[in-house]
């Protein structure tokens, strides 16, 4: 199957309101597509199901699944290249949002001084609070602002979700929540925001570093409660130091932790019961954080800042033929694989409308002003390709 035939199949598929997933992992160049035969709603059970999964921010709301069993697959593989006639058919998105800022801006500004008002009352030590920005839709067909979103953000894991009973959403983000291959497990830090201006050789503030190192802690606890307790976790588990990397127009902190997961802790759900928001889309404590941002920040998440990706799929791994004592050694194992990603940097298009969902880690040092510019940049990631 060619790219055009590739993308002709999930057209048609969007157009008999069926549902797919089409995504592309970090850095990787090929396309892979679940298309479900009906449009039978799956929600998942308890994370031992295996295919596509799709889960809210709040989890105790149902998260979804496009069942490998139900699901016929289809990959290809790109070259970013091959979008450069993407064209943006509509330039004026935002000059329409533009005449709304003023009043989304101060919204936005008392919100993260309410934030930190309660940050002082002891209330919790940091909460991530968002806003969502409508802009009037445009009439690309979500598949091209898909293509545009793969052109741009090769290093993000780029996404188009769509299911008639749940909606369309399509993300290109920065940040993993978990990646599971066989028994190793990594996840990262992803917190701190600054603009990208042609460098990642750049100094961060305390407060930045403060914000992204509560992310770290709580992230390493977690997994050390949920996983490690019949064990000594420090010895397996790594944690690298602090480290600059770049989404797009903006730059991030980041921390990667990987750890070995023995059999009997190899059940998913307890692990992302217990990481799942972390403190880079939530806040600490996880519990106080999330009531408070449920009560105030005035309209449903749904699936922003939820998860989504891969779900204990099989991967054939070649094992390292340099082996020694393997009689055979170019014998292959078959592993399960979750891969797993925050759903930030996102859309969600309702018929005429597209909502963006944008947010930022808020501590008692914040800027209310710098929080209204940073979600601003943040915007911009999603606009452009609109
Ligand atoms: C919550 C978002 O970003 C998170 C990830 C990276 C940096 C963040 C920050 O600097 O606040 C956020 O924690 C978002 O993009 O909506």
């Amino acid at each position: 199957m060619n790219l055009d035939q590739f993308f002709e199949k999930i057209k048609k598929q969007y157009d008999r309101k069926l549902p797919f997933v089409v995504y592309k992992k970090p850095s990787s160049s090929k396309l892979k597509c679940m298309l479900q035969a009906t449009d039978v709603l799956h929600a998942v059970v308890d994370f031992t199901e295996s295919g596509f999964v799709f889960a809210p921010f709040d989890s105790s709301q149902d998260a979804f699944i496009v069942p490998i069993e139900h699901a016929e697959i289809v990959s290809v593989e790109f070259d970013k290249n091959d979008f450069s006639k993407t064209e943006r058919k509509n330039h004026k998105t935002s000059d329409m949002v533009d005449s709304h800022r003023e009043s989304e801006k101060l919204a936005h500004i008392n919100q993260v001084k309410n934030g930190i008002t309660a940050i002082e009352e002891g209330c919790f030590s940091k909460v991530v609070l968002s806003r969502r920005e409508l802009v009037a839709n445009v009439e690309n067909h979500p598949i091209e602002i898909f293509k545009r979103l793969l052109q741009r953000y090769p290093p993000a894991f780029v996404y188009c979700w769509y299911h008639p009973k749940v909606g369309l959403w399509l993300g290109a983000t920065p940040e993993t929540l978990l990646n599971i291959k066989g028994h190793q497990l990594h996840t990262m830090s992803l917190a701190g925001t600054q603009a990208f201006e042609g460098t990642v050789d750049v100094v961060w503030k305390e407060k930045e570093k403060e914000e992204q190192q509560i992310v770290t802690d709580f992230i390493v606890e977690s997994l050390r409660e949920s996983v490690g307790n019949h064990r000594s976790t420090t010895d397996l588990m790594t944690v690298t130091d602090q480290k600059t990397v770049r989404a797009g127009n903006l730059l991030h902190l980041q921390t990667e932790i990987s750890m070995r997961l023995t059999p009997e802790n190899k059940d998913l759900k307890p692990i992302l019961e217990a990481l799942h928001p972390t403190p880079a889309v939530c806040g600490f404590p996880k519990d106080k954080a999330k009531a408070y941002i449920v009560e105030n920040e005035g309209y449903p998440r749904e699936f922003y800042a939820g998860f989504m990706g891969e779900l204990h799929l099989k991967e054939t791994i070649s094992r390292n033929p340099n082996r020694r004592n393997v009689e055979n050694n170019a014998y292959r194992v078959q592993k399960s694989v979750s891969n797993l990603y925050v759903n930030l940097r996102c859309m969600q298009i309702k018929g005429e409308d597209v909502f963006i969902y944008v947010g930022g880690g808020i501590t008692k040092d914040s800027n209310p002003t710098a929080e209204w510019e940073e979600t601003v940049h943040k915007s911009k990631i999603i606009k452009s390709v609109l």
